[in-house]
């Protein structure tokens, strides 16, 4: 894909489809629960769809129109069998989430991804659900997908997560749902909160305290209509837009401000970004609102610590920002980089330099010098939905044209990317 620089800048406000983690987490839990579930807003990118088609295996009956899911959940003991095996696709939320609750069913699965998601390491949840009592076989000393999953009983547990992820102590809180006993997880540091937010939706009782999250095996889920919000982490492509960008004065509406998900805005923030939000609702117990920036003069800073789990996914489009930046931008704590759908930090770094960043790999992040301007280069997504879309919003202020190979990987999560770009970029006549 060709796409060539030249605008006035971006203008105007938009909805952004809507966030995936609770798309994901919404097919999860209504498939779980007894009776029918609508979900509107529901995110219709490849990697949700995955988790519908997992649990279509399964015998759960989910029609869709546009982004509307109407789910018939089967309840925990009426799932089926699957006959083929289950197919993860490019999704590390459905492939780490899924591991929970299929090592926790009374039946046999056999799950797969693509060569992205078979190279990201699944041990993060094999080993946590095995001490539960989960029989999960698989690759790499079931390190790797394909993976395997027979009927055990799991019990309920404590569990002390060694890295920050969401995923992670999703899936140990899936597998407690479906344990005997109590399972209470211990965060190292805070990451999204959507399963512990989103489960009481259910009528699902679980008790945060702190970093300490815990939650009673066997408690039946009953059905609920859930609205999406818009996802912060799809908006945070157009709020980079409009700062980098001359002429820029944007409004995302009606977005997900969830505050362990906020970390994009308080990050341009600290960049001095004229940047404001406002909440406007709470759609059950997220937050719902509209941010608004415009073109800013931003200035380097150094993100490190608690903010990295809340911005981990907006890394790559808050590196192109500080490439626009004054002075020097570094990040670091920011190792889970390497094992998302491409080693970020690697994509990152080898594609903005492509179009003239000064931009350094470290072991755990990277640092940027500020103020380099941008020029038309070949890149690639390297199949990575977050590295394509970041490329596509360095295009709007590189000198020449930018060759973009494999785009398609941004249907992963934002089919509409680039129809919603358009709408709010004024093309110079
Ligand atoms: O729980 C979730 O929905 C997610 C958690 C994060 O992954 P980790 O848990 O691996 O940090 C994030 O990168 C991913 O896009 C979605
Ligand atoms: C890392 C991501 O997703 P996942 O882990 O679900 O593949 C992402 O969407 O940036």
């Amino acid at each position: 894909m060709k796409r060539t620089p030249g605008t006035d800048g971006l203008r105007g406000s938009l909805r952004v489809p809507g966030d995936k983690s609770i798309s994901h987490r919404s097919v999860i839990f209504a498939s779980l629960a007894d009776g029918v579930s609508n979900i509107r807003g529901f995110l219709d990118g490849e990697d949700c769809l995955r988790t519908v088609e997992v649990f279509r295996n399964m015998g759960v009956q989910i029609d869709r129109d546009g982004t509307t899911l109407t789910i018939h959940g089967r309840g925990m003991k009426g799932l089926k069998e699957p006959e083929v095996p289950l197919y993860f696709g490019n999704s590390g939320t459905t492939a780490r989430l899924m591991s929970g609750v299929l090592a926790g069913l009374p039946f046999f699965t056999t799950a797969y991804g693509d060569d992205s998601l078979s190279r990201r390491p699944m041990d993060r949840v094999v080993v946590p659900l095995r001490e539960m009592g989960a029989s999960i076989y698989g690759r790499e000393e079931a390190k790797k997908l394909p993976l395997a999953f027979d009927a055990s009983g799991l019990k309920g547990m404590t569990y002390e997560l060694p890295v920050k992820s969401a995923q992670v102590k999703s899936a140990v809180l899936l597998g407690g749902l479906l344990a005997e006993g109590t399972t209470t997880v211990i965060e190292k540091g805070r990451t999204r909160n959507h399963t512990e937010t989103l489960l009481p939706e259910f009528g699902v009782d679980i008790r945060q305290k702190g970093l300490e999250v815990s939650i009673e095996g066997e408690q039946p889920l009953k059905a609920s209509d859930i609205n999406v919000p818009g996802d912060i982490s799809s908006a945070a492509f157009f709020l980079v837009a409009a700062a980098i960008t001359k002429g820029s004065d944007i409004t995302i509406e009606q977005v997900g401000l969830n505050e362990t998900r906020n970390g994009i805005v308080q990050a341009l923030e600290k960049m001095g970004a004229e940047i404001s939000y406002t909440v406007t609702e709470y759609i059950g117990k997220e937050p719902v609102g509209d941010v608004s920036v415009r073109y800013s003069n931003l200035k380097g800073a150094t993100f490190e610590g608690e903010i990295i789990a809340n911005v981990i996914d907006e890394i790559p489009i808050l590196a192109l920002a500080a490439t626009q930046a004054e002075g020097q931008t570094i990040i670091r704590d920011a190792k889970e980089l390497k094992v998302k759908e491409t080693d970020r930090i690697q994509a990152v770094c080898d594609n903005l330099r492509a179009m003239g960043a000064e931009i350094t790999p470290t072991e755990d992040g990277m640092i940027i010098e500020g103020g380099t301007p941008l020029h038309g280069a070949e890149v690639s997504s390297e199949g990575d939905h977050r590295i394509g879309m970041m490329e596509a919003i360095a295009s709007l202020i590189t000198s020449g044209d930018v060759v973009i190979h494999l785009p398609e990987a941004i249907n992963i999560s934002y089919p509409s990317f680039f129809s919603d770009l358009d709408q709010l970029l004024e093309k110079k006549s």
